[in-house]
């Protein structure tokens, strides 16, 4: 492995795109000498084989590549079952797992400065013997030991915190007061104490990772109009509200809660620096019919720099190589930016 700290990408589900996107990026010289994949070599090296890719892997720290061409160093992790593009094995829930509990050891260790992940299935997770799996966030959250963090994904220009005109484009933050559950209970889980606690991640790290001093936060209604004054809901009287009024009593700039419809619209957007969505599809839809691909899924509050694809593991277009690589490449380089912040002392 090189002196530089390296940067992990975590190749994700092998039946997905994760594989082939990586590898993708490798072919084109775009990964840059720092990062390490973490995956099955054999897998990556089939995949490569069967989608034409000129891509040597080598695994890290076993010997130095070819000297002209593309390669990709790997950390081994094996495969516990043959994997076939398109077809989820449950049998590799342990192998993704591995993945991203190497990478974490790795980051905590120092010995990484950061995990980019390639999507994974949680639903192959869940059938592969870990039921309460629901995301990468939450299981980062508890593999790292802390309370809480938050789901940011952001529009590529709105990744580059000073960027001047990102707010006149379409870009967009949006964090999650709630991610992986069924809509059905999202309704139970907003809470005063956890939108506090939320806000003050995403308010905290606004600043840290992206350097906006003082971030101004526009938080959705959870009902049809921000609850219509009770008509339509009472979550914004009875809790919504009261965790801004306190926000606001912190010294925090978080203002709504404002009726998510309109919201994400230009004139509203040129006069935050980020939304805080109550539930997954609130934001993400937005977020993803603006920027779908050129965006990235950042976790706050972690002890380590973890950013992601803003896509699954589109199982549909597996082992083509037609998928796009762009959200990966965008995911990488955010990485590495962040990775170089949070090596800069934080008050
Ligand atoms: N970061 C992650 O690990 C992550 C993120 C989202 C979804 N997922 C998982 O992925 C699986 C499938 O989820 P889904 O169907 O909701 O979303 P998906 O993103 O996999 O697919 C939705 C649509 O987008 C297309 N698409 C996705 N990525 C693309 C790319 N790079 N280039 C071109 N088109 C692309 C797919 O072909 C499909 O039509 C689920 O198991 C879900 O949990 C994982
Ligand atoms: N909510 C994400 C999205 O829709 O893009 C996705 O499911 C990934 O979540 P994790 O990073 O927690 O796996």
């Amino acid at each position: 492995m090189s002196a530089v700290t390296p940067l992990l990408i975590t190749t994700g589900e092998p039946a997905g795109i994760g594989p082939e996107l990586v590898l993708m990026l490798a072919a084109e010289g775009r990964l840059g000498a720092d990062v390490v994949a973490v995956g099955d070599p054999t897998m990556l090296a089939e995949r490569a084989a069967r989608l034409g890719l000129e891509v040597e892997i080598v695994v890290a720290g076993r010997g130095e590549p070819a000297a002209h061409g593309a390669h990709l160093a790997v950390m081994p992790v094996v495969l516990r079952a043959p994997s076939t593009p398109g077809v989820c094995d449950p049998a590799n829930a342990a192998y993704v797992i591995e993945t991203l509990a190497l990478g974490v050891r790795e980051c905590l260790a120092g010995r990484a400065g950061g995990i980019v992940t390639a999507p994974i299935s949680k639903a192959a997770i869940v059938e592969g013997g870990y039921p309460g799996f629901t995301g990468h966030t939450e299981w980062l959250r508890d593999a790292c030991g802390v309370d809480e963090v938050v789901m940011l994904l952001a529009t590529e220009c709105a990744l580059h915190a000073q960027a001047p005109d990102w707010r006149a484009s379409r870009d967009l933050r949006v964090a999650l007061a709630s991610t992986h559950l069924p809509l059905r209970e999202v309704a139970d889980a907003i809470t005063f104490e956890g939108l506090t606690r939320v806000a003050h991640i995403l308010a905290r790290d606004l600043t840290r990772q992206f350097g906006i001093a003082c971030p101004r936060i526009a938080v959705c209604g959870l009902n049809p109009h921000a609850g219509e004054g009770g008509h339509l809901g009472r979550e914004e009287i009875d809790t919504i509200i009261p965790a801004i009024e306190h926000l606001r009593g912190e010294g925090l700039d978080v203002r709504g809660p404002y009726p998510a419809d309109t919201l994400f619209t230009p004139r509203h957007l040129a006069e935050v620096d980020a939304v805080l969505a109550m539930y997954h599809d609130q934001g993400l839809s937005v977020l993803k019919y603006a920027g779908f691909g050129q965006a990235a899924n950042i976790t706050l509050g972690l002890p380590l720099v973890r950013t992601s694809v803003d896509h699954g593991t589109a199982l549909d277009l597996a082992g083509k190589g037609v998928a796009s690589a762009e959200s990966l490449a965008v995911a990488v380089s955010l990485a590495r930016r962040l990775s170089a912040r949070a090596k800069v002392p934080l008050s």
